[in-house]
């Protein structure tokens, strides 16, 4: 009879979740500078999840951007907005204490409900709502998702996905031209006077807050296959610890 040793797994001293309930979400936060490719790192995340699902468990994996939680321009920001004069990478430029709420809502289980962002009209479209059910997964990802540490600390993972500035410049360039409908002096005007500043004032400091950082960003494929199994074995204990939980004498658990 072959003995299937348990594989060994590091999940704080007592081989425990740390602070992870069996039904609180894992909750990941993804950092990094405009255009590093955040969203299409959350994106392979979540389409690898699924695939790796040996167990077949129905995975719920949701991404949520902090740009939702950008506050309402007043007439006068608006005005500063459309001439390129205001600064959307400032960390007061997000309504913090939403997205704290929000994201306590989540580890609590309760449904939320998510504006999407409209990059042309610098406002939230209140009539396109993302409703966030409770999940396995949750991915938070943002320019400053490690800048307060009241949010920070509620991640139960924070990538950091550094990609140099000038391909991200490369990158955004086009896509503000052809997705946010702007003309090339108003996107390298707003770079230089914001977006690069605020990069290296707010955002290149948080780096050092992550546990995992991905150079390359979303063509990391190595990287994202770690981040993605580690989860896998995260979820796994998660549901080990549940299932000894309900029957506790059944299922001895052993970490080799
Ligand atoms: N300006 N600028 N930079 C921010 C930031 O770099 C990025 C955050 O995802 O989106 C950009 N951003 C945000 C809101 C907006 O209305 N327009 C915009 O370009």
């Amino acid at each position: 009879m072959n003995i299937v040793t348990p594989r060994k797994m590091s999940f704080g001293i007592n081989g425990k979740l740390n602070g992870l309930e069996s039904k609180t979400p894992f909750l990941i936060g993804v950092s990094g500078g405009t255009a590093s490719g955040k969203s299409t790192v959350c994106k392979r995340i979540m389409e690898k999840l699924g695939q790796v699902d040996m167990d077949h468990m129905q995975r719920q994996v949701v991404c949520i951007s902090q740009d939702s939680f950008y506050r309402d321009l007043s007439p006068a920001e608006k005005l500063k907005a459309e001439k390129g004069q205001y600064n959307f990478d400032h960390p007061d430029a997000f309504d913090n204490d939403l997205i704290l709420q929000t994201l306590q809502d989540i580890l609590a289980g309760v449904k939320c409900e998510i504006p999407a962002y409209d990059y042309r009209t610098n406002s939230l479209m209140k009539d396109q709502i993302t409703t966030i059910y409770p999940a396995d997964v949750v991915l938070f990802e943002g320019i400053l998702v490690f800048y307060f540490p009241k949010i920070r600390d509620l991640f139960h993972m924070k990538l950091f996905v550094d990609t140099d500035s000038d391909t991200r410049l490369a990158r955004r360039v086009p896509r503000d031209i052809k997705e946010r409908g702007r003309d090339l002096d108003y996107v390298l005007n707003q770079y230089m006077n914001f977006v690069k500043p605020a990069f290296e004032e707010f955002c290149l400091p948080t780096k050092k807050f992550a546990d995992v950082i991905i150079p390359r960003g979303a063509d990391n494929t190595v990287a994202i296959d770690l981040i993605v199994h580690h989860i896998w074995d995260i979820l796994r204990l998660k549901k080990a610890e549940n299932s000894s939980r309900q029957h506790p004498y059944i299922y001895q658990h052993r970490l080799a």
